[in-house]
């Protein structure tokens, strides 16, 4: 098994007010590329260093906790990372790439000079690390078929949020949860702090154009 999440989010008036993501086979510090490989889960066991419990009250901040601690001081606010330099950014996307284009989301970092591979990552564990600085970028370019379910994001969206960072879909909409089961996305999501996330749209709108606009430019001269 690899990374996986158990989230909860509150819905009040169509505004996430609460989001509770539990990560049982995330490292509590550093993450690598292989803990999201196959086998994070049988790696963690024991490990009293993994496991993590993110949280968001809406306007009080994101916090992050041991997962199998229950004490309340255990928990610590958290932030994205303060980066504004494309360049030294590590971003996040799916490890499947049928939830997520990582054509589109290559062509995304080229444009922006991000030079380190992806860490790829299952479920919203990407929006908690986000959360907590670790890893600056988090792009989902999901198929245009494929229509993203609000309890995927719900949870993840208000922490990112709480911790200072931006999640929007590619034009630049802010989520809205208030339409029933599914996110109206102009073709997929982008979170990241306010800096880069400026970037990232500009970014998008050069190298993955909404569909209308890029069939215009493909249509042929002259019909
Ligand atoms: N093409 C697709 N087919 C099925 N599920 C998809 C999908 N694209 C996205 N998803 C959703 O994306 C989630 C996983 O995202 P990620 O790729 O970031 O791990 C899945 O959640 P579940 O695993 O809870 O079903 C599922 O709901
Ligand atoms: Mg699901």
């Amino acid at each position: 098994m690899r990374q996986y999440a158990v989230c909860l989010g509150m819905l009040q008036d169509g505004e996430v007010v609460l989001g509770v993501l539990g990560c049982p086979n995330l490292p509590q510090g550093p993450v690598s590329d292989e803990d999201g490989r196959s086998g994070a889960a049988a790696r963690a066991v024991g490990q009293s260093h993994v496991g993590c419990l993110f949280s968001a009250l809406r306007n009080h901040g994101a916090y992050v906790a041991p997962l199998w601690d229950e004490r309340e001081e255990a928990a610590v606010r958290i932030h994205v990372s303060d980066l504004s330099d494309a360049s030294a950014a590590r971003f996040m996307e799916s490890v499947d790439s049928r939830h997520s284009s990582h054509d589109t989301s290559a062509a995304m970092a080229r444009e922006l000079g991000v030079v380190l591979p992806p860490l790829r990552m299952d479920s919203q564990v990407k929006y908690g690390l986000l959360s907590r600085g670790c890893g600056s970028i988090f792009m989902r370019f999901p198929p245009p078929s494929y229509r993203e379910k609000i309890w995927d994001h719900a949870a993840g969206f208000v922490i990112v949020e709480e911790a200072g960072g931006r999640v929007t879909d590619a034009g630049g909409t802010r989520l809205d949860f208030s339409r029933g089961r599914y996110l109206q996305l102009d073709r997929g999501i982008i979170a990241a702090p306010p800096v880069l996330h400026e970037q990232l749209l500009r970014a998008a709108a050069k190298v993955a154009p909404p569909a209308a606009a890029a069939a215009a430019t493909a249509a042929p001269v002259g019909l």
